[in-house]
């Protein structure tokens, strides 16, 4: 007789099923041209001990959502380059370096594009964040990060990024705020 599955085994089989119809349906862009392509995009955390630099998006993609700084990676650039070069036009920041922490694929229903986004944190900067037209940052207290009034996925992954563990996810989203789908896995190493 077949034993149960645990709910670990179950929440197992249905990453692996997500990242093969993920993996699928990547594979195809490049023989159907209406299937999943997909677009490279940065997100960057400024750290200090006890607080995180987020900044209220003015315009565009995500506008009047608390968030990280960052953008589509442009032709030719490595992707830590265009988060170094997103952070520092979005608020001023420059990174002196990155830890890599977590890599998101997100899908929109009815939308052939999955966004790639590689979140970075830095501990090592300089300048004062300085508010521009896309962002004005504020510093949050870890403990007062506002979720309510970010991307609705961040409530799910920032908990690994701020214990300093690195991850990988994805979420299919209806619409701006509804999740359909997810997974996150955290890697064992650690981000600094
Ligand atoms: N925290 C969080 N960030 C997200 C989510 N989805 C998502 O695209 N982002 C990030 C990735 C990017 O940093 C940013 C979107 O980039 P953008 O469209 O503003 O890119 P950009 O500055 O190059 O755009 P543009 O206006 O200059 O064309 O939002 C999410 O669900 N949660």
């Amino acid at each position: 007789m077949e034993r149960a599955l645990s709910t670990e085994e179950i929440k197992k089989e249905r990453h692996q099923e997500n990242e093969k119809a993920l993996r699928d349906k990547l594979m195809s862009s490049s023989h159907q041209s209406s299937m999943a392509m997909k677009k490279v995009l940065t997100l960057v955390f400024v750290r200090e001990p006890g607080r995180i630099l987020l900044g209220m998006k003015k315009r565009g993609f995500g506008q009047g959502r608390w968030n990280g700084f960052g953008g589509k990676v442009e032709k030719g650039e490595s992707i830590t380059d265009g988060a170094k070069r997103e952070l520092l036009e979005e608020c001023g920041v420059t990174a002196k370096s990155l830890n890599e922490v977590g890599l998101i694929n997100f899908e929109f229903v009815g939308d052939p594009v999955i966004l790639e986004v590689h979140v970075f944190d830095t501990w090592d900067y300089m300048n004062s964040p300085v508010e521009t037209e896309e962002m004005r940052p504020q510093w949050y207290g870890e403990k007062e990060v506002p979720f309510g009034e970010m991307w609705p996925d961040d409530e799910y992954w920032f908990p690994h990024m701020l214990n300093g563990k690195k991850f990988e996810a994805y979420y299919k989203f209806e619409g701006m705020d509804k999740i359909l789908d997810s997974w996150i896995k955290e890697k064992t190493e650690q981000t600094s």
